[in-house]
């Protein structure tokens, strides 16, 4: 069921009225349902059933602390990135030991931060970086827990920026080095060997290339078996797709039955899924103000009061992102616009020829904006980013604030 619906020809955020949220808040501003999410993450989390497993959230995709929150209390897992996600997930009630830690340049400062609070495990994705954890492991005098990301160089066919899995990809450790990976770690004193992952991109839409990687890590973890290294968990990152316009990927219950299926005949191998976009993007929309329509001889542009500062993906990927209006209205003309922001530059533009029914002052609201929208924005020709708000029934969360002028230059310093 879509939590975003409209009543009455008014869009509905839960049992509030968007254009209510707009008059508190004021725009632009993005709006998430609590109802969305914790259907989203048991979806994950059901579908995986009795085989022993845990749903890490990736807290890259929205990393706001009412978003966390709500994740903490389903008793969730998180996937991070930073020290600063870790903080993050502290400062929200998470657990720390449902916490696995990816990314390909850990600073030692990180480690530590990480070994302090006794992680689950650090997805490691070359042998410098096993170096430098065993080596903060013995500063602490404690056993580092670790995974091996392994690249199994399947296509995700997806878009290049947001492939992964690829041999000319930077991430992980190819297939053929992995034995080799494995046995330098069993020779580091302070490092446990704990799993293995893989994470092969985003925005997948078709089960097929995860399914290829399974099989061919599974087929690792048995050759690595042989070679006398057992591991007890298998992390399968994240990846699977949302639709944000006719894109057809696979319900999560699908995409992790069809891994399910390979997994039956390996109980003792724990199951770990790092899922992001696919919890957040449809949980989420940025809400926009028309603020004046101005007729080319080309193009109609409807200049609206968000932009590519506050939502990136269209301008940095020609992401197509739907873009409806909050309260809809048959009696004025359809007409084509280019949505664009106020920034100066060509490319910033929410959508392009797209047919709408509006005038100035009304409001817009750009469809699964929950994932990669808010923590992508930044403060580029110096304007306050977007306050963001969780809905929870009926009841509103200001869950951030929207930043103020003097926050444009916190931190910085005149000369004299
Ligand atoms: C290691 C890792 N895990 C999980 C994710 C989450 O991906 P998605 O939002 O596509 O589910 C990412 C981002 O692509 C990632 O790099
Ligand atoms: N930022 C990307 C997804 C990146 C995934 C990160 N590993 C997007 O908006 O689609």
């Amino acid at each position: 069921m879509d939590h975003f619906q409209y009543k009455d020809d008014a869009l509905y955020a839960e049992n509030v009225a968007v254009a209510e949220i707009a008059s508190q808040f004021g725009t632009p501003c993005y709006v998430y349902s609590r109802a969305t999410i914790e259907r989203h993450w048991h979806a994950f989390n059901n579908a995986a059933g009795k085989h022993d497993h845990l749903i890490c959230y990736a807290v890259k995709a929205n990393s706001n602390l009412g978003v966390l929150s709500v994740m903490a209390k389903l008793g969730s897992g998180f996937d991070i990135v930073s020290g600063g996600e870790l903080s993050r997930v502290l400062e929200a009630g998470g657990d720390p030991r449902k916490v696995v830690f990816s990314g390909v340049g850990k600073t030692e400062h990180e480690i530590e931060l990480a070994l302090r609070h006794q992680i689950l495990c650090f997805n490691v994705e070359s042998a410098p970086e096993l170096e430098r954890i065993n080596k903060v492991a013995q500063k602490l005098d404690v056993q580092a827990p670790i995974s091996i990301r392994v690249n199994p160089d399947v296509d995700a066919k997806t878009h290049p920026y947001i492939s992964t899995g690829l041999k000319a990809n930077k991430f992980g450790i190819p297939r053929e080095s992995a034995i080799a990976i494995y046995k330098l770690a069993a020779s580091f004193p302070n490092l446990e060997i704990k799993g293995m992952d893989c994470h092969i991109g985003s925005q997948l839409t078709d089960i097929e290339p995860f399914v290829d990687a399974l099989d061919r890590l599974l087929l690792l973890i048995d050759e690595l078996a042989n070679s006398g290294i057992v591991i007890s968990h298998l992390d399968v990152g994240g990846g699977l797709g949302v639709s944000y316009k006719d894109e057809q990927p696979p319900h999560p219950d699908k995409y992790v039955e069809a891994l399910m299926t390979r997994m039956h005949s390996r109980p003792e191998l724990k199951l770990i899924f790092e899922p992001g976009r696919a919890i957040m993007a449809n949980a989420g929309i940025l809400v926009t103000k028309v603020e004046f329509i101005k007729r080319g001889e080309e193009k109609n542009f409807a200049i609206v009061d968000a932009a590519m500062n506050d939502l990136i993906r269209p301008a940095l990927y020609s992401a197509w992102m739907n873009i409806i209006p909050v309260s809809q209205t048959s009696s004025k003309t359809k007409a084509l616009y280019d949505v664009v922001g106020p920034i100066c530059e060509t490319g910033d533009f929410l959508g392009k020829d797209r047919e709408l029914v509006i005038s100035p002052d009304d409001l817009l609201a750009v469809r699964s904006a929950g994932a990669y929208g808010f923590v992508m924005a930044s403060n580029y020709n110096s304007r306050c980013r977007p306050a963001e708000i969780m809905v929870d029934k009926n009841q509103i969360h200001l869950v951030r604030e929207r930043e103020i002028l003097k926050d444009l230059w916190k931190g910085e310093h005149k000369v004299t």
